[in-house]
């Protein structure tokens, strides 16, 4: 697996420092509420993961499973859901989590559904961002790194359900994504 990578972006000591942060700023931003946080899966788990372990007011969580990129490097344009949420979100504060915003389809897909499902507050965290990928305008308002224009892997995210055990974050050797 190791071999398969050409160059890594992020290390894991990079990767746990800037989450570390991002629980510190969301603490402050959500002392004396109890947000719902919301793990969009699959890519999100291991941020979710370490992300609500910084995090030091009560939090509750649930995850919603949609996919849009398949086993390719492109966005279909089509979010399907895969899992809905357990839990109504009526009234609630919503952190939605994220991995990457890259066309920015999926969260705006989210973002809408919820809306119409009259959450109090809806706010994103995402660990990476990718702008040079946006077909739609939209910002998180909590971003933990800016990629560059590549297709990356680890950290939760995947090229075709592999990778996503890396506990770091880098860029594919051309020849895998040919095989
Ligand atoms: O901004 P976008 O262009 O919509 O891309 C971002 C989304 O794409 C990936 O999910 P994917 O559809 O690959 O499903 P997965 O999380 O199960 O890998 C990623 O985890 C984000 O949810
Ligand atoms: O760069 C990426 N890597 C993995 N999955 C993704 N989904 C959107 N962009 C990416
Ligand atoms: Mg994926």
């Amino acid at each position: 697996m190791q071999n398969d990578i050409q160059e890594v972006l992020i290390t894991e000591e990079e990767l746990q420092q800037k989450i570390k942060e991002l629980g510190r700023t969301l603490s402050e931003e959500y002392a004396g509420r109890t947000p719902l946080v919301i793990c969009v899966l699959k890519g999100a788990f291991i941020f979710m993961a370490d992300l609500v372990k910084a995090i030091t007011v009560p939090v509750e969580m649930d995850f919603m499973a949609v996919s849009s990129y398949g086993a390719s490097t492109k966005s279909s344009g089509v979010v399907k859901i895969i899992k809905d949420l357990d839990v109504s979100v009526e009234g609630r504060d919503i952190l939605i989590v994220e991995d990457i915003i890259d066309s920015g389809l999926t969260l705006s897909y989210l973002i809408e559904l919820l809306r119409n499902r009259n959450a109090a507050s809806i706010n994103v965290v995402t660990l990476f961002d990718k702008p040079s990928g946006r077909t739609v305008n939209l910002e998180a308002r909590y971003t933990g790194f800016v990629l560059p224009d590549e297709f990356v892997v680890g950290y939760g995210l995947d090229y075709a359900e592999r990778y996503r055990n890396l506990p770091y974050v880098g860029v594919l050797k051309p020849e895998i994504y040919s095989n």
